[in-house]
């Protein structure tokens, strides 16, 4: 149909707005194009729209955005123009009401179309790079990707799936993944699903696989890591999560993430033929439980195994299926094998999720992730550790598969990526050896200036030493700052790290980005450090997508998962502050004079209060009978943790004190050991101040006398002397100084008092090691932060923990 010069300048004008409506949370629209059948259906209503008002043309983005349909039905006059093309704008419409072209003005040119194709061809080539399609489809690559593959593979047209429900369904997954996660977001979901892709490709698989095998492998990678909180298992253990005790501590994240998925495939209606889904969803969740990288070892043998004895049949469903789990686990930690500048990109954005959940944990009085510290690790170590322990395990396993030009590709990257990573390890020690040297003299020059005072004022031999180390002065350039984050200086001297702006940090590539926000990040904890002396429940909070992982929205859609049909709600829950379990309320109670910040902060909550309040929300958790799903893992637990709810939350529940305690009381057990009474007096008591001015208690003489002699045969024997980066080392307490010196390690990881991981030679060894004081905290059964994985576990069938990530 003819259209006047208007109208097709109104339409092109409107076409062009509705990429906006399409951006972000509005599924169908991008779709719609396409002409499913409820688009093809909708009420023709052109008769909103009139040709004759030339003012409206001026107007159109203030009419889109601001105008609602009734006020336009008002205002315009039956159009000549009627069809298709206007049935379709008009509805869209709707939804531009909320959006102002004015504030986002960039956005009308947000999706490149061209170049979109242009970056979709490269889809099947290994140096495809997630970042750019990212770029050139206005922050959509996840669903732009995966229509195209599902093109690709003929899926839509073999499955009849209805475009735009395919379209919402991938929205709905893009969604459901953190976009502030510098790691864990939608483009890493991007990339491992188009890793998938290319190992789909090759033809020891692809001669093999069924549609549905395709498929569910597709939609595996698509939403492998969704709703990820940007930290891992051991923490969300560690603060009580509700995910944890819904999960049993057991895989939890990837427990999610497949229950996420399946939610995501119920509510959009895709898959309509039950039959389908339940063969789709079932793979999935195997798919992405093998994912687990805990579980790496276990998947690899067996593997190995087949390999070693030629005995791997495509041909037979599970082989597949553990050829495709073996896939999709290539996939996920394949960043490692892109070239090195696709590569880099990732490393840097998964060390800065590392380092910020290090940063949580250190506010949260937690003990440092050894791979989280950003104070006692580095980039290049983390990456030299990852590759050499746990990819290249795998990827030569996968290579010894495949035996082809891709395989090989990827080795041949890793190998590379690798040495890049080692040569700044190099540097980086290089460096550290001329700062201790430097440093190591002002040491001595402190010791000489103190040789005169009074050797058994252990605090005031601490101060100087820590002082130096653990409060080091502000950076001021980029160069310091970036030092401080034991990245060696030469990765930032690169040209790509060249700054354009000293002030604003600029970079002439986008991956600086995640390096300013380390900056960003590690000074802001500097400055909270040194700004708050008591931390307040409101400076805990560390960050809104952790605290509130599962939004309400996602949250009802995973109801429909876990209890399909049922009244039993999950429900969003605030993880940070941790709440005060029973136990833990007992234990603060039982002990007036300690103060804590939760005491502060919750006054007047007494026991029996929160016990009613848990049991209520424990009871609305459990709340309904519900049908078996696919799910029943979860429906056997329900009855048990319901059961050891009731055995365990008692207004005077009998924990031990030790296990009531927060590691945050452990610090105060640890003072109290020692009868500091005016503890904070101490530490801060300067030299100036006269011995006798404080009565000190038999036990802290005995301390005063014992530290002094325990320094000076730390610091004589450089063996003992942790590695810090960048500063003077300092010394690790011996085990007898643990009490003392807990205070200065947990808070600040200087190794403090931890003992020295073993040789690493595997990459469950590696695994352990990189989280080590998580390790450390389990075995000693150090206290869980409240909440309800506590409550809900009988303590006799405690759960496994799996140390994940
Ligand atoms: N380049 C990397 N360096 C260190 N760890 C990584 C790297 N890439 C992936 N990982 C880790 O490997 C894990 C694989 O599963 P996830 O994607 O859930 O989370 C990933 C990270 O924790
Ligand atoms: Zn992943």
């Amino acid at each position: 149909m003819q259209q006047c010069g208007f109208c097709s300048m109104l339409s092109g004008l409107l076409r062009r707005a509705m990429c906006i409506s399409s951006r972000r949370g509005s599924s169908e629209s991008y779709y719609r194009e396409l002409g499913d059948q409820e688009t093809l259906n909708i009420e023709d209503r052109s008769s909103i729209l009139s040709d004759d008002s030339e003012e409206i043309i001026q107007e159109v983005p203030v009419l889109v955005t601001r105008v609602d349909v009734n006020e336009m039905r008002i205002m315009k006059k039956p159009s000549v123009c009627t069809g298709r093309f206007l049935t379709m704008h008009k509805r869209r419409k709707k939804r531009l009401v909320t959006r102002s072209l004015r504030l986002e003005a960039a956005l009308l040119d947000d999706l490149q179309y061209g170049q979109v194709q242009c970056i979709l061809k490269q889809s099947v080539t290994w140096k495809f790079n997630a970042f750019t399609l990212e770029n050139v489809s206005g922050g959509r690559c996840l669903p732009v990707l995966c229509v195209h593959l599902f093109h690709v593979y003929g899926l839509i047209s073999y499955f009849k799936l209805d475009a735009a429900k395919t379209w919402r369904l991938f929205t709905m997954i893009e969604e459901g993944y953190h976009s502030n996660n510098p790691y864990h977001n939608s483009i890493h979901a991007a990339d491992v699903t188009q890793a998938m892709h290319c190992f789909l490709q090759q033809k020891q698989i692809r001669n093999y696989l069924e549609p549905i095998e395709i498929m569910a492998s597709l939609l595996a990678a698509i939403a492998h890591d969704m709703d990820h909180p940007g930290v891992n298992q051991p923490f969300l253990i560690a603060t009580s999560n509700h995910l944890a005790a819904l999960y049993q501590n057991t895989s939890v994240l990837e427990n999610h993430h497949w229950r996420a998925a399946v939610s995501c495939i119920i509510e959009s209606g895709l898959l309509e033929v039950q039959e389908i889904r339940v063969k789709v969803e079932r793979q999935i969740s195997s798919l992405i439980l093998a994912t687990d990288i805990t579980r790496q070892q276990e998947f690899l043998s067996q593997f190995k195994t087949y390999l070693d004895n030629n005995t791997l049949d495509m041909r037979n469903r599970d082989h597949r299926h553990l050829v495709l789990q073996i896939a999709l686990k290539c996939a996920d930690i394949s960043n490692p094998c892109r070239p090195w500048e696709i590569s880099r990109k990732w490393s840097l954005k998964v060390c800065e999720e590392f380092f910020r959940q290090g940063d949580y944990e250190r506010k949260l009085n937690l003990p440092v992730t050894a791979l989280c510290d950003r104070h006692t690790t580095s980039i290049p170590k983390i990456q030299t550790g990852f590759f050499k322990y746990v990819v290249t395990p795998l990827i030569t396993e996968w290579h010894r598969f495949l035996q082809n030009d891709l395989s090989a590709q990827m080795l041949e990257n890793l190998a590379y990526n690798q040495t890049k990573w080692e040569s700044f390890v190099v540097q980086e020690i290089a460096e550290e050896t001329k700062t201790e040297i430097s440093e190591a003299d002002m040491v001595d020059d402190d010791l000489e200036t103190c040789s005169g005072t009074n050797i058994s004022d252990s605090q005031e031999f601490l101060m100087p030493l820590r002082r130096s180390s653990l409060n080091p002065v502000k950076p001021i350039g980029l160069k310091e700052q970036l030092r401080r984050f034991s990245v060696p200086l030469n990765v930032f001297q690169d040209t790509r790290f060249k700054i354009k702006e000293r002030s604003g940090i600029e970079s002439t590539v986008g991956s600086l980005h995640s390096i300013n926000s380390q900056v960003s990040v590690r000074s802001q904890i500097e400055h909270t450090d040194s700004a708050e002396k008591v931390l307040s429940t409101e400076k805990l909070l560390p960050d809104l997508s952790i605290a509130s992982i599962t939004t309400p929205m996602q949250a009802t859609r995973l109801n429909t998962v876990i209890k399909e049909g049922g009244t039993w709600k999950l429900v969003r829950q605030q993880t940070f502050p941790p709440l005060e379990t029973v136990a833990r309320t007992h234990a603060l109670l039982s002990r007036p004079m300690h103060t804590s910040n939760e005491e502060a902060i919750y006054p007047s909550r007494n026991t029996t209060e929160f016990a009613l309040t848990l049991e209520e929300r424990l009871n609305n958790l459990f709340k309904g009978t519900t049908d078996a799903t696919n799910v029943g893992t979860i429906d056997d637990s329900d009855s048990r943790l319901r059961e050891s709810f009731k055995l365990t939350v008692k207004p005077s529940s009998g924990a031990s004190r030790r296990d009531s305690a927060t590691v945050g009381s452990q610090l105060r057990d640890n003072l109290s050991a020692v009868q500091l009474s005016s503890s904070e007096q101490l530490l801060r008591r300067r030299k100036s101040m006269p011995n006798d001015a404080i009565a000190y208690s038999p036990k802290e003489k005995k301390m005063r006398e014992i530290i002094p002699q325990l320094l000076r045969r730390t610091l004589s024997s450089k063996d003992c002397w942790s590695r810090r980066r960048g500063s003077a080392p300092a010394p690790v307490a011996p085990s007898e100084l643990r009490g003392l010196t807990s205070l200065g390690a947990l808070r600040h990881s200087v190794n403090g008092g931890r003992r020295k991981p073993g040789a690493i030679g595997t990459c469950q060894q590696w695994l352990a090691k990189a989280t080590y004081s998580v390790q450390e905290r389990t075995m000693q059964h150090l206290p869980r932060r409240a909440s309800l994985p506590v409550e809900v576990y009988n303590t006799s069938e405690q759960p496994k923990t799996n140390e994940k990530k």
